[in-house]
Formats: structure tokens, C-alpha cells, sequence
């Protein structure tokens, strides 16, 4: 049983026409092991929208965001500082975790 993973829906489009590589996340959510399948719904209404599979889990610090991650969000850094401030705010230690789209 593949486990289950959320995404805000508005990154839908992004995710599944491969402009978002990347998700960055705090540690409740560092589970996902390379290889590992994910079934992915919104988080919004929980609805199934694709099947990820996990490529890389790494640690990743607030101060080390580069444009390099900004790119793989598809938003540029100022965006992409904003949206974690916005998620998880006053953290500065993160997952960086790079999947590829497996099902839709
Ligand atoms: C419950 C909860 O935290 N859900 C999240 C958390 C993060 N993200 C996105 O991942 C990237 C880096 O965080 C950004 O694109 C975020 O908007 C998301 O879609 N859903």
C-alpha cells in the first residue's frame, strides 16, 4: 500500500506538466524514502491527482536556498522564500524532497 501525500492544489498544473520537481518540507513530513510511491491528493478535498515517485529526501536549511530550488518550484527565490514563510513560519530547517511523476 502506497503511502499518501498532499499538495496545496494550486501547484496541480505545475506538478503534473513537470515544472515543479521539488516539494520542500518541515519534519513531520522527512518519511519518504528514495524509490517509494506515493499517492497524491489535494489538501484542500483530498482528492487523488497523481502518483509520485521519490528520488531524493535531504536536509536543506532555510539560508541555503538557492535559485537552483526556485527553479525546481517553478517560482523564482523572493516566491519561493515567501511561500515557505507563508507555510511554515519562523522554521529554518527543511526536507528537500525530488520526485517524478509516476501515474495521473
Ligand atoms: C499541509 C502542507 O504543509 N502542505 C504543503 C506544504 C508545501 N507545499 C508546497 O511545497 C513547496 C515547498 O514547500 C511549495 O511549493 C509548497 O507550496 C504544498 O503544496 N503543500
Amino acid at each position: 500500500m502506497n503511502r499518501k501525500f498532499t499538495f496545496f492544489s494550486r501547484f496541480i498544473p505545475d506538478i503534473l506538466a513537470g515544472r515543479k520537481t521539488i516539494t520542500i518540507r518541515d519534519d513531520s513530513e522527512s518519511w519518504p524514502k528514495p524509490g517509494e510511491l506515493l499517492e497524491v491528493h489535494t489538501f484542500e478535498d483530498d482528492r487523488w491527482f497523481c502518483q509520485l515517485r521519490v528520488l531524493e529526501i535531504s536536509p536543506l536549511a532555510l539560508a541555503d536556498f538557492k535559485e537552483e530550488h526556485a527553479q525546481q518550484e517553478n517560482m523564482s527565490l523572493p516566491e519561493l522564500r515567501q511561500v515557505i514563510a507563508d507555510i511554515y513560519p519562523g522554521q529554518d530547517a527543511f526536507w528537500l524532497i525530488r520526485f517524478e511523476v509516476t501515474a495521473q
